[in-house]
């Protein structure tokens, strides 16, 4: 059982690898922040680096030209997921795009949402279903700033509650945040909502049997059966809502709001395009990881915005005055005015570069060995792209750790996985399908907030002396919340 645990991966020529202790190998220099011991061990050991992690070969690349090699060049035999044992219980990873290897089960789920979820034309049919939350914030935020005024607000809470219920409308047309009108907001949403906080937390805890697969059956701390009976429960509400629909839409005074159940419905009905039917019968575990996804990166990316918007007065007021010029001071922001909004697209670019939410990306696998740059990546590693030190080097940046917009301006960088210095969305075939969708949540809530509201730091607090510490989890959010008081302009 040690020989085992202890057994080393042949040493083909693996990247270089900094010295590892018996049995965890390198496991202990990840420490509560792996995003930042990786960018530290990269300036000693290089941008193509390689760990043992118990008893796993991982691979980390952490500059532009190594994550093109990955995600561009070697795309193909590099795109498969490596993917947790909690992600894996009920065998919920055989239907997920996340999770599923790259095959034709996936590549129909990626053609399902490239064709028919997140199209231009769809979102712009859908757009009104986020509007109505986006001013359901900004009421929020009103009446808190009218109620108490002078009174801290907790920022986090208030995009959470927003990106949940936009996330929520576009693909169930549903709430499922409620909390200040509890008695309205159905017991089932509630529950939903803390199931899904604690499969998270559950998927997000370190693992012995990710790292060491010969014990992931025994589920030493328990951790799996724990994910299995929150998810079984997850995907009853969600049969119980998809049967719901079908009976509503069965029915002739039903109008369609367009949203995705909608659409995936009507799709396993009309169409019998075998990968539509795929699609119907994932329709669950696909909207499940949806909103996943979906809210905790727009609530951290907004909530990192508008930390570095409350350090920098120069640029919120820049951007307050582009919102004015171009929106004018009365009217209230539209998803198809961002285009003609150059500052705040730059501020959007600007926060994802610093604060990327799944900073280490997806992990991948290798389905083949691989040679990049001279060195083995060995079939069945594991694939970190540290897209946080990418974001953050000097030799890629000037001044790497100043949030400047500016730099963004005239520049042809984006951030759709055409530019491998900034990859908040990865790159290649397993780029995330939701990034148009969340982009325009970002410029609408991020915007609308700063058009509608002043905004200060409670207390008297110095912009300089404001929290900036992070914390590493399934994504990348503050450690401390954000507190600012909103004043109606
Ligand atoms: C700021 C917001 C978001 C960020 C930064 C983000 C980032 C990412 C990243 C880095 C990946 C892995 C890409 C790779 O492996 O190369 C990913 C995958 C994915 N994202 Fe997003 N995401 C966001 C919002 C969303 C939203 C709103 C949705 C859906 C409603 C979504 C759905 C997905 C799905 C389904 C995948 C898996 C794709 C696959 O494995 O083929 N994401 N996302």
């Amino acid at each position: 059982f040690l020989r085992l645990l202890t057994r080393n991966t042949p040493a083909a020529k693996l990247p270089p690898c900094p010295a590892r202790l018996p049995i965890i190998g390198n496991l202990h220099m990840l420490g509560d922040k792996p995003h930042q011991s990786l960018a530290q061990l990269a300036k000693i050991h290089g941008p193509l680096m390689s760990l043992q992690l118990g008893r796993v070969t991982t691979i980390v690349a952490s500059s532009p030209d190594t994550a093109r090699e990955i995600l561009q060049k070697h795309d193909k035999v590099l795109s498969d997921r490596h993917v947790p044992a909690a992600a894996q219980v009920l065998d919920i990873h055989k239907f997920t795009i996340p999770a599923l290897p790259v095959g034709s089960r996936w590549r129909n789920l990626r053609k399902v949402c490239n064709s028919y979820i997140f199209t231009t034309q769809r979102l712009d049919m859908n757009q009104d279903l986020r509007r109505v939350k986006v001013l359901g914030l900004l009421e929020g935020v009103r009446r808190h700033a009218a109620e108490r005024p002078g009174e801290a607000l907790d920022v986090g809470k208030a995009v959470f509650k927003a990106s949940l219920n936009a996330l929520s409308s576009t693909i169930l047309s549903m709430d499922l945040a409620d909390e200040e009108e509890e008695e309205k907001s159905s017991g089932t949403a509630r529950e939903f909502k803390e199931l899904v906080r604690e499969l998270l937390g559950e998927i997000g805890k370190p693992n012995l049997g990710d790292y060491f697969p010969v014990v992931a059956r025994l589920d030493l701390q328990g951790i799996q059966r724990r994910s299995e009976g929150h998810l079984r429960k997850i995907l009853n509400w969600f049969g119980w809502v998809i049967d719901q629909r079908r009976r509503d839409l069965k029915s002739e005074s039903y109008v369609s709001t367009n949203d995705m159940l909608d659409t995936l419905l009507a799709m396993g009905d009309t169409d019998h395009d075998s990968k539509h039917e795929e699609a119907a019968a994932t329709m669950d575990p696909l909207c499940i990881k949806y909103l996943f996804l979906g809210t905790d990166t727009t609530t951290s990316t907004l909530e990192w915005a508008m930390t570095e918007l409350l350090r920098n007065s120069n640029t919120l007021a820049k951007a307050k005055k582009e919102l004015d010029q171009i929106i004018g001071k009365d009217n209230h922001l539209k998803e198809s005015d961002v285009p003609r909004l150059p500052y705040l697209t730059a501020i959007v670019k600007e926060t994802l570069r610093l604060h990327p939410p799944t900073p280490l990306l997806l992990p991948r696998k290798a389905t083949t060995d691989v040679e990049i740059h001279g060195f083995t990546i060995p079939k069945g590693a594991r694939i970190l792209v540290n897209v946080w030190a990418i974001g953050r080097d000097s030799t890629t940046w000037d001044d790497p750790n100043s949030f400047m917009p500016e730099r963004f301006l005239g520049s042809k960088v984006d951030v759709k996985g055409n530019s491998f210095e900034l990859l908040p969305f990865g790159a290649g075939r397993r780029i995330c399908p939701g990034q148009s969708l969340a982009l325009r949540m970002l410029h609408m809530m991020l915007g609308s907030l700063v058009h509608g509201f002043d905004w200060e730091l409670p207390d008297g607090l110095k912009p300089e002396m404001l929290d900036m510490e992070e914390k590493f989890g399934l994504t990348l959010q503050r450690a401390k919340p954000l507190f600012a008081v909103p004043t109606v302009k």
